[in-house]
């Protein structure tokens, strides 16, 4: 059996690994030691076995046993280790939640419903660095991939409406603070039928401006607001999450001479764990609509086609409707007054399941399996 080393299993991403994991019963097919930066010693997760105690994330001569390491620590750990272990001769695989290899000549991004040709040809060639994708574009490929495999897509656009998990999790307990203290405010008028709409409104802005809004982690309200700007600034008014939907939509599908280009405003908005994205396709030809479909829905098992119809739009096309759920739904689908060539969509994912966790588990599987 593999020695499989885990770091950051107790984070945000590592807490939903652990949770699929099991849930799959992965922990059956490997020998799990738990690594921490902050518990040496203690107790590591219930995985239905026994495993030893935690040892230190930071201890080559330790890490250096495992066969295969499973990192959703961050990116600061990776730069940290990842040299000085690969320096001590470890030959092992890493897999890495984090950002950080991932457009490494040496690593490949992994998403093996969309890029499984890709991950089998960099496994023959002896690659060792297997990364998780960015959620937004790691949940755009699982939602319209099957077009990119077609070599249907002429460019693409991304508006997308991220949600606060992907900042982190005290991004997500901020969120609920500021929807309280929104509701707080307006309390007593709201309990009045009478009182003026207009009255509640200027309460709720009045909070919203309050020097006193918790905003330690956004920085600014998110609740009753949005925030267009996702991540530091690359160049030329461009985000990184931007500059991220063209780099690593390539990388993954294997395109390295001619990239399609991908663009958009990224957009963080008021939803927990899902995010979602209007999409603006310019295809490479006239396609009919029927067989758009066909090809999205027939790409891989967990996209959902939703009929582009009102009442199921608005109950299945939702953050509500995917939350916590492997599937990836889209629908929107039709073909946008510029053109027959030009295609609209919208997709919903849970961006901490094929967004972060999901890929990594497959990835260990593949690797196990191999
Ligand atoms: N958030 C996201 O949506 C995505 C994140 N990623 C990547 O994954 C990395 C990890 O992200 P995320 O899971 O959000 O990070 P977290 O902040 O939730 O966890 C990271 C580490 O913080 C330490 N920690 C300290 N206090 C606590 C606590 N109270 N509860 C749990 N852990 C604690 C743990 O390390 P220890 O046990 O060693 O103390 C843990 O492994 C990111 O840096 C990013 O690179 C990738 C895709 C999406
Ligand atoms: N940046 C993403 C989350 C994330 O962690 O992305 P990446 O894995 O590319 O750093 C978001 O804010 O929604």
């Amino acid at each position: 059996m593999k020695q499989v080393g885990f770091v950051g299993w107790r984070g945000m991403v590592g807490s939903v690994l652990m949770q699929r994991m099991r849930e799959e019963d992965d922990f059956s097919l490997v020998e799990p030691v738990f690594f921490t930066t902050s518990q040496k010693g203690g107790k590591g997760p219930d995985i239905g076995k026994d495993i030893p105690p935690l040892k230190d994330a930071r201890d080559v001569t330790e890490l250096k046993k495992m066969d295969v390491i499973v990192s959703c620590q961050g990116g600061d750990y990776t730069n940290e280790v990842i040299g000085k272990l690969r320096e001590s001769g470890w030959k092992g695989y890493w897999i890495d939640a984090a950002s950080t290899l991932r457009m490494k000549d040496d690593a490949v991004i992994i998403l093996d419903p969309v890029n499984m040709p890709v991950i089998k040809q960099a496994l023959h060639e002896g690659v060792k660095n297997y990364i998780g994708g960015n959620c937004t574009v790691s949940l755009m490929l699982m939602a319209v991939g099957g077009l990119f495999e077609k070599n249907m897509v002429d460019w693409m656009s991304a508006m997308t409406y991220q949600a606060a998990s992907g900042a982190g999790a005290q991004n997500m307990r901020e969120l609920l603070l500021q929807m309280g203290e929104t509701h707080r405010v307006a309390e007593d008028l709201l309990s009045d039928p009478a009182s003026s709409i207009l009255d509640i409104d200027r309460e709720v802005a009045e909070k919203l401006r309050d020097k006193e809004f918790p905003v330690e982690n956004f920085g600014v309200p998110l609740a009753g607001s949005l925030i267009p700007w996702i991540d530091k600034e690359v160049a030329h008014g461009q985000s990184r999450e931007e500059w991220k939907g063209q780099a690593e939509t390539n990388k993954i599908l294997g395109h390295t001479d001619k990239p399609v280009p991908v663009d958009g405003i990224c957009v963080r908005i008021g939803s927990m764990r899902c995010h979602s994205q209007a999409l603006t396709i310019k295809l490479k030809q006239n396609i009919p609509l029927d067989e758009i479909e066909d090809v999205i829905a027939q790409s891989n098992d967990w996209v959902r086609v939703i009929p582009n119809e009102r009442e199921r739009t608005t109950k299945e096309l939702t953050p509500v409707a995917v939350t916590g759920k492997l599937d990836v739904h889209v629908g929107r689908l039709r073909k946008l007054n510029m053109g027959e060539e030009y295609l609209s969509a919208f997709t919903v994912g849970d961006q901490l399941l094929w967004g972060a966790a999901e890929p990594l588990r497959r990835m260990l599987r593949i690797l196990i399996q191999n």
